[in-house]
């Protein structure tokens, strides 16, 4: 899960790009990267790491124009140590397009080789995003008839790269000398939302985001998310275009952004991340009440930061008292999205300390929203019991996660998940708890959805059901064997 946005402004528009990829930096810690288009000439500023320790005033000062787009990257494909692979990524022809992508191809495979052999594009990465943009390039190739580029021949490229591409893809290219594209895959797995202001003249200004929580800041209005399938289209004059591109679009977004991967205050597909978490707080108090005895629970704690309105929900629907005993380093990223197992092992200590005071004689029950490698819970457990805690209760927001996830988020690999074929209570033993209760797939269903008009969710990592359909055990042992992380 990256975080991408891309402005259409009266005025130079680098600042609010980057003032918009500070607030998605939590999706995405690798490097970062922001385009610009002055007129028909495009500028480009690539940097490793974060937003805010990456770009110096000499390269906002070189990024010009009045439309440009940025991206925050958390590698799911290729390498994240590969500068070559840092996106927006471009090409030269038709016109000039740059791009930026959150989500995962699954067929890259297919797609290397035609674009090879059919389309003669030469890919000199092993990003999907690379494949992604040389299919729009490709299937825009085709479409232009005439001089003038319109926005219909914009999306029958989509159309076709719908046609062509598997997986998740929320993406935004700039058209040199045109305007701004974005579009959604027909399941709309990954999120993305379109926003709407006028300047001091009334003239619109326009903004299309992977979070809300941008529009709120920027003071736009959120026109709506961008529907699965849809193409959106935005001319450098301010002028927006849209349409379903996709045959049989169908919204089924991504279960874990409402887990961890979203900021609490961002709504998406209509619904609120923060009300969400607070429903699966509500779901889970009673999966512990239904499944271990809570009389002698003295305290509830959230393993900061995404699992504290989980543990505030939990707390009071159990009637237990809310303590916070982990304090965070508010320096040290997430620990989740780094790349490697040492580093994000290493993070966990840095990043957390346990206070005494709220564990010594105590019987605390730890709320985390996920449980994935384990990395954080095994730290925590032996951390709360160093501090003097009496017994340790673990309870996760999420089910065990079981399944590789393909669509954006780096867990592709069924050995390195602390649920792949081990039970509840040998995942009790590796982390070291007492009890261990889990959140029941239904459950979490339930707690998103409820009083949303989504019908249908991206589950795969706890269920092993693939929305896409295409995902075969063939493809999954390619991935196990070919990315490791
Ligand atoms: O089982 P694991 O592999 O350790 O993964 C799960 C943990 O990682 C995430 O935290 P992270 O530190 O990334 O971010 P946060 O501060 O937003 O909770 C998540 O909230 C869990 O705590
Ligand atoms: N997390 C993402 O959305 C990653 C986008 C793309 N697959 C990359 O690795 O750069
Ligand atoms: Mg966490």
């Amino acid at each position: 899960m990256c975080g991408i946005v891309g402005h259409v402004s009266t005025t130079p528009v680098n600042q609010q790009i980057y003032d918009s990829l500070l607030l998605l930096q939590h999706r995405g810690q690798d490097s970062t990267g922001i385009s610009t288009a002055e007129g028909k000439t495009f500028h480009h500023v690539k940097l490793k790491g974060h937003v805010r320790e990456g770009y110096r005033t000499r390269d906002m000062r070189s990024l010009l124009g009045n439309v440009g787009l940025g991206h925050v990257r958390y590698a799911t494909a290729g390498s994240a140590k590969n500068e070559d692979e840092i996106q927006p990524f471009y090409v030269n022809a038709p016109y000039g397009l740059t791009l930026v992508h959150n989500g995962n191809l699954t067929n890259t495979r297919e797609l290397t080789d035609e674009l090879y052999r059919i389309d003669r594009r030469h890919l000199n990465s092993t990003s999907d995003t690379e494949l992604l943009l040389n299919v729009l390039a490709n299937e825009l190739q085709l479409s232009i008839d005439g001089d003038e580029l319109s926005p219909e021949q914009l999306f029958s490229a989509v159309e076709r790269l719908h046609e062509r591409v598997e997986g998740s893809y929320a993406a935004i290219a700039l058209v040199a000398g045109y305007g701004l594209l974005a579009f959604r895959d027909p399941f709309g797995i990954r999120p993305l939302v379109l926003g709407r202001r006028e300047d001091e003249n009334g003239r619109p200004e326009w903004v299309v985001a992977s979070e809300s929580l941008v529009l709120e800041s920027g003071g736009y209005e959120l026109v709506r998310d961008v529907a699965p399938g849809e193409a959106v289209f935005v001319t450098n004059g301010g002028e927006m275009f849209s349409r379903q591109c996709a045959a049989d679009p169908i919204l089924s977004p991504c279960s874990f952004e409402y887990v961890y991967l979203a900021r609490p205050d961002s709504v998406m597909n209509g619904v609120s991340v923060y009300g969400a978490r607070l429903r699966m707080g509500e779901t889970l108090a009673a999966q512990v009440e239904r499944t271990v005895s809570t009389g002698d629970i003295d305290v509830v704690m959230p393993i900061p930061d995404s699992s504290r309105p989980q543990a505030m929900q939990m707390a009071q629907k159990l009637g237990i008292d809310y303590r916070e005993g982990f304090y965070k380093n508010r320096y040290v990223g997430r620990t989740f999205i780094m790349p490697g197992q040492k580093v994000r092992k290493k993070s966990v200590r840095q990043k957390l300390n346990a206070l005494s005071a709220e564990f010594q004689g105590k019987n605390v029950l730890l709320v985390d929203d996920s449980i994935v490698r384990g990395t954080t819970s095994k730290e925590i457990v032996d951390m709360a019991r160093h501090a003097g805690a009496n017994s340790v209760t673990f309870a996760s927001a999420a089910p065990p996660v079981r399944y590789p996830h393909v669509y954006g988020i780096n867990m592709p690999t069924r050995g390195e998940l602390v649920a792949s074929g081990r039970t509840i209570e040998e995942i009790t033993s590796v982390i070291g708890a007492d009890r261990l209760v889990y959140q029941e797939v239904a459950d979490l269903q339930e707690a998103i959805t409820r009083g949303s008009e989504l019908t249908q969710l991206d589950l795969s990592c706890f269920t092993g059901e693939y929305v896409t359909g295409t995902v075969t055990p063939e493809y999954l042992a390619w991935l196990e064997q070919n990315q490791s992380s």
